[in-house]
């Protein structure tokens, strides 16, 4: 399998304390990978290394086997890296299709420049219902962004990063903070993603059963290192990994 993503040896210190302590990983192409471990364990720092929002103390990460550690975040976008948070660029009062074709029109704008022709004006109408389609929020589409319900804003924000084309797709707890009914439909949205299209999703999530349904591998991160990288089956049947984290949270008879 062809690795998309690796850190070598990769530490974060902030003022002395190892946020992200040493960690070599490798995600594959397609691949999607889960990030757990209890809260402080370095999750999301881990995630910044990778989106260049973070340089590391040590270390290096590579993207598609380049040395990106010392690139910016839009560098690293426009390699194929997208994270949910960056998209700061969801107008409240534009409608979802607006938003979305926006994003769609910054991304061609950026490889292809010119746009005035008017089958590329179609061709980006279309791409705007088609990732709308994707997650499932083509029935709010002339909806203005800020009515939108949590969970639907979430949506959103994952319909910007496809928008942008980005192979890689970052994804910290996209879950937050929604309602249980919202919840299947997030889990919906990422099978969809999966199912359909050539993306490699990188997943912190604090939702086991979501995390074991969806996840091709999973990566357990304790006190910023990486404890154990493996298939669920094998995460669940770790023992130190039972020991550290998964004991108190997963029951097997649940
Ligand atoms: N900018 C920062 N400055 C100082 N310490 C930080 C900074 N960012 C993170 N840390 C510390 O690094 C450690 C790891 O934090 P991080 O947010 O990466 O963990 P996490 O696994 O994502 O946790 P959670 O599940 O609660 O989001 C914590 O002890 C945190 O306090």
């Amino acid at each position: 399998m062809d690795t998309i993503i690796e850190t070598i040896n990769v530490t974060k210190s902030f003022d002395g304390h190892e946020a992200v302590s040493d960690v070599s990983l490798k995600v594959s192409k397609n691949e999607l990978k889960s990030i757990i471990g209890p809260n402080g364990a370095g999750k999301t720092t881990l995630f910044n290394l990778l989106s260049g929002q973070l340089k590391p103390t040590a270390g290096e990460v590579l993207l598609s086997g380049e040395h990106v550690t010392s690139l910016s975040p839009t560098y690293r976008t426009r390699k194929g890296i997208g994270r949910s948070f960056q998209i700061t660029n969801v107008f409240p009062n534009l409608t979802c299709f607006e938003n979305v074709r926006l994003a769609v029109q910054s991304k061609e704008g950026v490889y292809y420049n010119m746009l005035s022709h008017f089958t590329s004006h179609k061709k980006i109408n279309d791409l705007a219902h088609e990732v709308l389609s994707t997650v499932l929020l083509d029935s709010k589409a002339e909806e203005l962004a800020k009515n939108l319900a949590h969970g639907e804003q979430r949506k959103l924000e994952i319909a910007m990063l496809l928008a942008l084309d980005t192979e890689v797709l970052l994804l910290d707890e996209p879950t937050a903070g929604m309602s249980i009914e919202e919840v299947p439909k997030i889990l919906e949205v990422i099978k969809q993603i999966k199912e359909t299209q050539n993306r490699t999703i990188l997943l912190i999530e604090h939702k086991m059963d979501m995390v074991l349904d969806l996840s091709d591998s999973i990566t357990v991160m304790f006190n910023g290192a990486l404890l154990a990288d493996g298939k669920p089956e094998e995460i669940m049947a770790n023992e130190q990994v039972q020991t550290a984290y998964l004991g108190g949270l997963y029951n097997e008879s649940s």
